[in-house]
């Protein structure tokens, strides 16, 4: 059997059937374009009986794209059909796609109608679809409910009336692998000519099992999927273009190929979601943000020794340039030495020791420590022991109520503390320093940075005094500005300490 695995995208069609989802024409354009660079065969590019517009869409992505198949979608319905037709007309490769529901479900209550009509009804589509272009794909709407033997009925009678492809859709993505494995199969051993014609999957998500069928439908002989990127698609979605192209080729053993330049999945992923805009979920397979990101200090380890102890795909093969080392309190000393050393620091054994122990601290309140915050946490060590500490520091404050906060420092190796009320919770600490450090200064320069990604980022502070005619900074960052603040002034005041 061809080992090659044809890919029709979707995107366009069920993918934009996604509330909110729908795209206009030049859009359109911009995605079936960046889907024919990206390798797909087919590209469903709408339903054009649906508006104006879709009909608007399928006619300009047929003069825009070449390389691709275009597939237009329709009922089992003439007009829809001829419209079909005349949307294709500029299409270099065409394709209808019709069809018709074959379930007990869509039979009785949809279609209203008996099975035989049904069988008629869909020799009449296929052999009108004839018609108008040789390549006619035939959809059996919820086969994944239907019965086998029935649907047996439908694709040979499809088959007969001139169907290139037979479609076998778990419409509302109610099959187990098994089941879909066992469908194909049957549909393999029991419909006549179906050599003749391409077996193609079309999986939905219901129960977040559309990749496994899918690959299961090609195990068993489907030689087309449906897919879309990211897995959109009405409902729960479709099958996700990027997890079975990216299951084949890192199952090289099953010899499967595709024609998909996989170095583009991610820069056509991004596409689709930012025009859609429809976010990816973080832990999406292959195209997630954390998809390629390593936060737990064992698997840090493991992956920065050797990157296949954690990774089956190479993230460069999908187009991203490196695997990510998140900092957070799950992190151990290779992934925190190994970020440093990114930075273009070399630390001793001692000095990573040292630096765990505050970069702990640091991720316990924050989550995720960043390049900035390694960066402080560097430069507070090099400063190494100080004349002047502090030591603790507590505040309290809030709307109607006079500001009080107990500051103590340690002054050469002995804690000294003191209380004093102040403007606001700043100016009391500031007060309560002052107290201890019974130095004549003058705050210069007061500057707090503004905190730019979360609530639990850094707030960085920066002091200028002067005393007696110089200058002297000083410098904290914490996840509390007044605990930053109190920090940055004590590490001035240890400067003048030094000096005087
Ligand atoms: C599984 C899929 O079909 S996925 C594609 C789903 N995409 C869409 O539905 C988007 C495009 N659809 C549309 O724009 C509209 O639904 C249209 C233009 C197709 C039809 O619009 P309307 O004529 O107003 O019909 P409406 O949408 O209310 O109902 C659908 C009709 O099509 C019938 N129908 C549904 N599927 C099929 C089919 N495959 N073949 C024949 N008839 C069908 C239904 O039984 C119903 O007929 P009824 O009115 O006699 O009961
Ligand atoms: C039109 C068909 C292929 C479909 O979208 C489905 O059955 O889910």
């Amino acid at each position: 059997m061809n080992n090659e695995i044809i890919i029709f995208d979707t995107t366009l069609r069920d993918g934009e059937q996604v509330p909110g989802c729908q795209l206009n024409t030049i859009e359109k354009i911009e995605v079936a374009k960046a889907l024919e660079e990206l390798g797909v065969d087919v590209i469903e590019a709408g339903f054009p009986i649906s508006s104006p517009g879709d009909f608007k869409s399928v006619v300009e992505i047929s003069k825009a794209v070449t390389k691709p198949t275009i597939c237009a979608l329709t009922r089992a319905v003439k007009k829809d059909i001829e419209v079909a037709a005349d949307a294709l007309q500029y299409a270099k490769l065409k394709r209808i796609h019709t069809g018709i529901g074959v379930s007990p479900w869509h039979i009785e209550h949809k279609i209203r109608t008996t099975p035989e009509e049904i069988i008629l009804r869909a020799v009449e589509a296929v052999k009108y679809a004839k018609k108008f272009v040789e390549d006619v794909e035939f959809y059996a709407e919820d086969a994944g409910r239907a019965d086998n033997e029935y649907l047996a009925r439908v694709i040979e009678a499809v088959i007969k009336a001139g169907a290139t492809v037979v479609n076998i859709p778990d419409t509302t993505g109610y099959c187990l692998p098994e089941e879909y494995a066992e469908k194909i199969k049957f549909l393999k051993a029991n419909v006549k000519n179906i050599d003749k014609v391409i077996i193609s999957t079309h999986c939905h998500n219901d129960l977040g099992m559309a990749t496994a069928n899918t690959i299961m439908g090609v195990l068993n002989g489907a030689r087309q999927v449906e897919v879309t990127l990211n897995g959109i698609g009405e409902r729960a979605g479709n099958t996700s273009l990027e997890e079975v192209v990216m299951t084949l080729k890192s199952h090289s053993y099953l010899n499967l190929h595709t024609n998909i330049n996989t170095k583009l999945i991610y820069k056509t992923s991004r596409l689709v979601s930012t025009l859609m805009n429809m976010p990816v979920q973080p832990n999406k397979a292959i195209v997630g943000r954390n998809a390629f990101a390593h936060s737990s200090g064992i698997h840090q380890d493991g992956v920065l020794k050797k990157r296949e102890n954690y990774e089956i795909i190479n993230p460069v093969d999908v187009g991203i340039n490196e695997s990510a080392i998140i900092l957070t309190a799950r992190s151990g000393r290779a992934a925190l030495k190994h970020r440093i050393e990114a930075l273009g620091y070399k630390l001793s054994k001692d000095e990573l020791d040292g630096i765990y122990s505050r970069f702990l601290d640091l991720a316990d309140k924050k989550k995720v420590v960043n390049d900035d915050d390694i960066r402080i946490l560097i430069g507070e060590a090099a400063q190494g022991e100080q004349p002047l500490e502090l030591e603790l520091l507590q505040v309290s404050c809030g709307k109607s109520m006079m500001p009080v906060a107990t500051v103590g420092i340690r002054i050469n190796g002995e804690v000294h503390v003191s209380t004093a009320t102040g403007n606001g919770p700043i100016d009391a600490s500031f007060t309560a320093v002052k107290q201890l450090i019974r130095k004549n200064f003058l705050l210069e320069e007061f500057l707090i940075q503004a905190i730019t990604r979360g609530s639990d980022d850094l707030g960085k502070v920066h002091v200028q005094l002067e005393y007696k005619g110089n200058n002297y900074y000083g410098f904290s960052a914490d996840t509390d500005i007044v605990t930053a603040s109190v920090k940055a002034l004590v590490n001035a005041l240890a400067k003048i300490n030094n000096r005087d």
